[in-house]
């Protein structure tokens, strides 16, 4: 079991068993811990992209390229927000499977271009957020009809709908787990401890209330996971690294996107735009996430080759 799944799931089972307690505290309440634990833990994880692709001599042409791209990246996807928003959630989710997937799997011993492993990624990811999306659906696909740019998504995405996209992501990724865990690598034990925690995520998903379900699986599942695997990586990359060095480097790239976050917030409400801080977020995390998961699949691959 890898070291961090410990810690993850003591924190889950302690959720799971304050339940019904996390149930009274105010909607105002559960959306600060949400964009609390996004800040602290969400926003960190992505912010020393820069980091790990640097080669070891790295030349200001090659700074320009990298930051020529990733903000490239946010800005064409700032502006397939405002004039295709469906496309551009229908592009989130799929990242988002993917990314999700990947952080779950990536070190499974199987090469990171096989399709198969790439099916994985995807199911897993699609049977997580559905899960959370269908235990929770009356009360999350209000988001949706609150701000009008995204009315109509409650025809599409039904209740049937979801259950049905649920249960077959659910049995895929079930499915792959066995050919790839226990057909492919023999690891009997990685597919217990897996099929272990699918279920555990669905039984949080399930009691607890969907923002701060959302935010146990994205800061502690995801992206805590993900801080200790870049944490790792620079260790052995680097001959005295040690914890404060780590914080330094994510410091200056999460400052400016708190800030950055925070006054996007702020500006938003006081101006009363058509749209809710729910969105907001989840469009500031969009953007975020598309050029953060290519650097994420080309890092994955490189670390898998140096491990
Ligand atoms: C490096 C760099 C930087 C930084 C960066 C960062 C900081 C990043 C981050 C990143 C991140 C931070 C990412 C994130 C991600 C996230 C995600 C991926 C999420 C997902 C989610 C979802 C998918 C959801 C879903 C839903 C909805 C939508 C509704 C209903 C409900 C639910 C929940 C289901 C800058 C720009 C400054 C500059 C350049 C360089």
């Amino acid at each position: 079991m890898l070291k961090t799944n410990f810690l993850h799931i003591v924190i889950t089972l302690i959720l799971i068993s304050i339940y019904p307690w996390l149930e009274t505290l105010a909607f105002e309440t559960q959306l600060q811990i949400t964009l609390a634990m996004i800040f602290l833990l969400g926003i960190p994880h992505g912010a020393i992209d820069h980091v790990l692709l640097r080669k070891k001599h790295q030349t200001k042409k090659d700074q320009f390229k990298f930051y020529s791209f990733y903000l490239g990246l946010i800005g064409v996807y700032v502006g397939l927000w405002v004039f295709m928003p469906y496309l551009s959630l229908t592009l989130f989710f799929l990242i988002s499977f993917y990314h999700f997937g990947q952080s779950q799997f990536s070190d499974v011993n199987i090469p990171e271009k096989s399709t198969i492993k790439k099916l994985l990624y995807l199911s897993w990811g699609g049977s997580i957020i559905s899960g959370l999306f269908f235990h929770h659906y009356d009360r999350l696909i209000g988001f949706f009809s609150e701000t009008s740019h995204f009315a109509a998504t409650s025809s599409v995405i039904t209740l049937n709908n979801l259950k049905y996209f649920f249960l077959i992501s659910s049995a895929i990724t079930i499915t792959l787990m066995v050919l790839l865990l226990i057909g492919k690598t023999k690891n009997k034990n990685r597919f217990g401890t897996e099929l272990m925690i699918f279920l555990l995520l669905h039984l949080a998903f399930f009691t607890i209330p969907p923002l701060l379900a959302f935010a146990l699986y994205f800061a502690i599942w995801h992206s805590l996971k993900v801080l200790y695997q870049e944490y790792v990586f620079l260790d052995q990359k680097r001959k005295k690294f040690d914890f404060s060095k780590f914080i330094k480097e994510l410091l200056p790239f999460s400052a400016i996107s708190i800030i950055g976050a925070s006054l996007l917030l702020f500006a938003f409400s006081y101006f009363e735009f058509n749209i809710s801080p729910f969105f907001l977020t989840i469009i500031f995390l969009s953007v975020l996430t598309l050029p953060h998961s290519i650097v994420m699949d080309n890092w994955y691959q490189k670390f898998q080759n140096k491990a």
